[in-house]
């Protein structure tokens, strides 16, 4: 320590040279006030929040500045929030930064019940990916208002029925079955399947066909479908990816990862892709005699009809119709992917479920009308989504649109809220043993899934709650069983559970099996 500084300590010491001093002074108490600031709960955002809560939210301060930015460019963003909220003693609610974003994280059921279901929740933080891939026009990122409750409407009725789910089924039965045959054909010529890619494309030719009323029977190099399923990719690695700008808007001027470029020319393709569809639609009408009957026509259908009376753009139908591509493609191929992961790995589970499609269905082709009466096989559904559930931060986060209470806590207006799903379904105080993989919890206890019991729920809550989840559930469902009675899933080298979070929670590397042939 230098003489001068000491002579501010130490007012008796010698050469006392006041200025000098007293800078000194300032300085070390500008650092340390910037240190207490910058290390505050929650970090900086929640330093420069108005209001700041009377209570600080407990949270780690993370790195000056950065806030929490590394755990989110991990694979494991969720094991390490769960951890920290642990450590912090704050798993009814954390708060955290990461930049100038201000977070709270749920990873108790009755704090998560009270975001997912208050109104004032109920917007979205629009990333700069999803604005200008212009999801803000769609579904999912639709500010709460008149335009989102109307596309909820409208695909509650049109989509989403259980009318229209049904209505389905043979489609969807088919699928399964030319799935089934891709798992033979990969038998013969590889002794082995890698299921991802066959499940990516079932389940993204089971949306379009719902959707757009169009199925492709090749994915190989070159078709309509390998076209679709390029953009479909793309778009998923750019929602998926840590955008900085997002977070720090002197980054966001310099594009730096080039995530505006690639969102802009994707936007383009897929302009052209489902824009041609759209005109497909239109000439065929026009062709045919007016309108369809919105109640015998495809998605693309039901907007055309209703596109003059609720004043949908093209721009506004092709995000729509983009998104539920997206939403409804990877969570359904991701969770069958875990489920036959785990049927692998657990042989008596497997040939338990099998048996139970051997009572009830016998030897004729299972369908959607045998799925209630399959209460193991749904057992396995719900532990899969306990254990490994697609969205553990439930994918999409929530937005305060006004200052607002969590508990006892002050949430200011555009804080970013989370709920952590994994914490919860991972939680030894909700769920006994929860790292063992066990459908029978499910018979002993019949929990719903749906949105009302927030110690399980993958599809979220609310408001916002998914509105694809049972279309979703219904073909997971049916193609477990289809999968089950054709074959039966056996090892081909380890079976390795590791996770990686992009936009879905994804088996780290692919499961790669043998399907040996049933009697
Ligand atoms: C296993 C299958 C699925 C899972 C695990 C899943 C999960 C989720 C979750 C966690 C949310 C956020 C909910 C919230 O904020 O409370 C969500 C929203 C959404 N999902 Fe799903 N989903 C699945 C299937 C589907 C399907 C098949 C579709 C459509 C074809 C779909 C369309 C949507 C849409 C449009 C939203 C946004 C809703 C809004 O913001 O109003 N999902 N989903």
């Amino acid at each position: 320590m230098s003489s001068s500084t000491t002579s501010v300590f130490f007012p008796n010491a010698s050469d006392p040279s006041p200025v000098l001093s007293l800078s000194l002074f300032l300085c070390v108490v500008v650092f340390v006030s910037v240190f207490a600031f910058l290390l505050a709960p929650g970090g900086l955002s929640w330093a420069l929040s108005k209001p700041r809560p009377k209570t600080a939210i407990p949270g780690p301060s993370g790195l000056p500045f950065l806030g929490l930015v590394f755990v989110f460019t991990s694979e494991l963003t969720h094991r390490t929030l769960a951890k920290l909220s642990s450590s912090f003693n704050a798993k009814p609610l954390m708060a955290f930064s990461v930049g100038l974003t201000r977070f709270i994280i749920s990873s108790h059921p009755d704090t998560a019940k009270e975001i997912l279901n208050s109104s004032d929740f109920a917007d979205r933080p629009v990333k700069e990916s999803a604005y200008e891939l212009l999801f803000h026009r769609a579904m999912g990122f639709a500010p709460y208002g008149d335009y989102w409750r109307n596309l909820r409407r409208i695909s509650a009725t049109y989509l989403f029925s259980p009318k229209r789910v049904a209505g389905f089924g043979s489609f969807r039965r088919d699928i399964g079955l030319k799935m089934a045959d891709q798992v033979s054909g990969s038998m013969d010529q590889n002794g082995v399947v890698e299921v991802k890619k066959i499940l990516h494309f079932a389940s993204l030719n089971n949306v379009m066909m719902s959707v757009f009323g169009k199925s492709y029977d090749e994915f190989g190099n070159g078709g309509d479908g390998y076209v679709l399923e390029k953009l479909v990719s793309e778009g998923y690695v750019l929602l998926g990816i840590f955008n900085w700008s997002d977070h720090f808007p002197v980054v966001s001027w310099f594009d730096v990862q080039g995530v505006r470029r690639r969102c802009r020319d994707l936007v383009s393709k897929v302009n052209v892709f489902v824009g041609d569809i759209i005109n497909e639609h239109r000439e065929k009408r026009a062709g045919g005699g007016g309108a369809a009957a919105v109640h015998d026509g495809d998605f693309v259908d039901v907007l055309l009809d209703l596109e003059s009376e609720n004043k949908f753009s093209d721009a506004d139908m092709i995000a729509v119709l983009w998104e539920m591509i997206f939403r409804g493609t990877d969570t359904v191929a991701i969770l069958l992917e875990w489920i036959l992961a785990r049927m692998v790995l657990h042989p008596d589970i497997q040939t338990r479920a099998q048996s139970e499609l051997e009572s009830v269905v016998g030897n004729r082709p299972v369908s959607d009308s045998d799925l209630d009466n399959l209460p193991y096989l749904q057992a396995i559904v719900k532990e899969t989504l306990r254990v490994h559930p697609p969205g553990p931060l439930l994918s999409w986060a929530r937005l305060a649109i006004q200052d607002t209470h969590v508990g006892p806590h002050v949430v200011p207006a555009g804080t970013t809220a989370m709920v952590n799903m994994w914490a919860i379904t991972h939680d030894e105080r909700v769920w006994a043993e929860p790292n063992r993989f066990n459908p029978d919890r499910f018979l002993n206890e019949d929990v719903a899934i749906m949105g009302s019991d927030l110690r399980l729920a993958p599809f979220g809550a609310g408001r916002r709650v998914c509105p694809g989840k049972a279309m979703g559930l219904a073909t997971v469902h049916l193609w477990l069983a289809q999968l089950l009675q054709r074959f039966e899933w056996v090892e081909a080298g380890p079976v390795d559970l590791s996770e990686c979070l992009k936009l879905s929670l994804e088996m780290k590397k692919p499961l790669v099996c043998r399907a040996v042939p049933r009697a």
